[in-house]
């Protein structure tokens, strides 16, 4: 091998917009293809047929995960025109040992993936002893959205095996170079191209990162700063996607309209009209909260109006959400911070003084604790519990990340049915 390559990873179940990702990759300047291991699983062993069929010069690469049967997945495989055949590395060695032997007989490379394995510099040594072409240093999707790191497992094996590395999880333009720094003979990317609505473009970002690879970025960013940002970069309906259409509010509406609210829970618990809560929690907020506020859902009078939302400004609040009314509406408009309510009505109520600050709530049909984060924008708001913060985050970004692609296909002039196969993937 000369100079790092790049694998673009097809984890997609349709064949015919694989074949067609994989085209634009390999204009963008992928060197290797891989039929990932969901569309293998959707089409089976068509799938690494096709692509070789539409790829002749490409190495391609058929990501199997092989846990038993090494010989015959091996052989499969390698008849169906793959190159490169990827095993487990947690696998027992009897399973390496024949899809070793089974690369001999058909002429293919075994690429060992280290996912999940307890001790991988232990296990890469094993392997590479057992005859393995390649080592996949790779975290895998599901273990990236929770924070875990391949660059941090590639350093742990680089410079102490003599077969060339292999890097894999949620690498990007920016990491794959890092990876290059840290080590890796091949870059295996998927999301970061596949799901790009320009996959050109972004395999050719990913191909200069690794050409020239940039210094490594140093620090980490602080966990709540990096929640935030990857929240404002999605949408309400991203994250409840990435939910399992699970946490969002209901009957909640927009005062601002077109408003991006994020910020983590102040909860206030009260009776309807009292305001004296509601109110005494913008002190208590930090900046960058949102408060949210249980009115028992009362539409005759409001616990929060236009001055309130004027001290909240003061305070940096990022929002207030009211299962209850809200009035001064035209007001709230022009100071454009985002309060969401479920109704408007001109009526204060008094401050009294019952309920509480920073208790559970049940907010419009959602339990709220105080830190959970809120996310809310014109289609309603979500609330996401705080120890998951992080990894539906990550998860709401690979949603979008693939709407972006199926919007560039239905933009070419196809239909979201036909992108999406939806006949075929109806449930029997
Ligand atoms: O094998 C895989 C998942 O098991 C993926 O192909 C691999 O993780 C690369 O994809 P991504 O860059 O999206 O992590």
């Amino acid at each position: 091998m000369s100079g790092p390559i790049l694998q673009a990873a097809l984890d997609l179940i349709e064949l015919s917009r694989a074949v067609q990702i994989g085209r634009e990759a390999i204009q963008g300047g992928a060197d290797w293809i891989e039929a990932g291991t969901p569309l293998i699983k959707s089409e089976g062993m068509n799938a690494v047929r096709r692509l070789k069929e539409e790829f002749p010069d490409t190495i391609i690469v058929a990501d199997m995960k092989i846990a038993d049967t090494g010989t015959l997945e091996v052989e499969m495989a390698a008849k169906a025109g793959a190159d490169v055949v990827c095993v487990l590395a947690g696998a027992d060695d009897s399973v390496i040992s024949e899809a070793v032997r089974a690369g001999h007989l058909y002429g293919v490379k075994i690429m060992a993936d280290l996912i999940n394995v307890k001790e991988p510099l232990k296990r890469a040594q094993e392997v590479e002893a057992l005859g393995v072409d390649i080592i996949a240093a790779h975290v895998g999707i599901d273990q990236q959205m929770k924070g875990k790191n391949s660059l941090d497992l590639l350093s742990e094996i680089a410079g102490k095996v003599n077969i060339p590395i292999g890097a894999a999880g949620g690498l990007n333009a920016q990491t794959a170079g890092e990876a290059v720094l840290a080590g890796a003979d091949i870059l295996l990317v998927g999301s970061s191209i596949t799901k790009a609505a320009d996959v050109a473009a972004a395999a050719r970002n990913v191909r200069n990162s690794i050409d020239k690879p940039g210094i490594k970025k140093s620090g980490k960013a602080d966990i709540n700063d990096e929640i935030r940002a990857l929240f404002l970069e999605v949408s309400a309906p991203n994250i409840t996607d990435a939910m399992h259409r699970k946490g969002a509010m209901s009957g909640l509406i927009s005062i601002c309209g077109d408003v991006k609210m994020v910020g983590r829970a102040v909860t206030v618990e009260t009776v309807a009209g009292d305001w004296a809560k509601p109110v005494e929690a913008i002190d208590v907020a930090q900046r960058g909260d949102v408060i949210v506020i249980n009115n028992g859902r009362a539409t005759h009078v409001a616990p929060w109006g236009e001055l309130a939302t004027h001290s909240c400004l003061n305070k940096g609040i990022s929002g207030i959400v009211i299962d209850g009314s809200v009035r001064d509406v035209d007001d709230i408009k022009k100071l454009g911070l985002p309060v969401f309510a479920t109704a408007t009505s001109p009526n204060a109520g008094e401050p009294k003084g019952f309920g509480e600050i920073g208790t559970e709530i049940k907010c419009c049909g959602e339990s709220v604790r105080p830190g959970d984060w809120i996310i809310g924008d014109e289609s309603g708001v979500v609330v996401v519990p705080k120890e998951r913060a992080y990894e539906i985050a990550k998860r709401a970004l690979e949603v979008k990340k693939h709407e972006n692609r199926v919007r560039e296909e239905i933009k070419r002039g196809s239909t979201l049915s036909v992108v999406m196969e939806l006949v075929k993937w109806e449930k029997k």
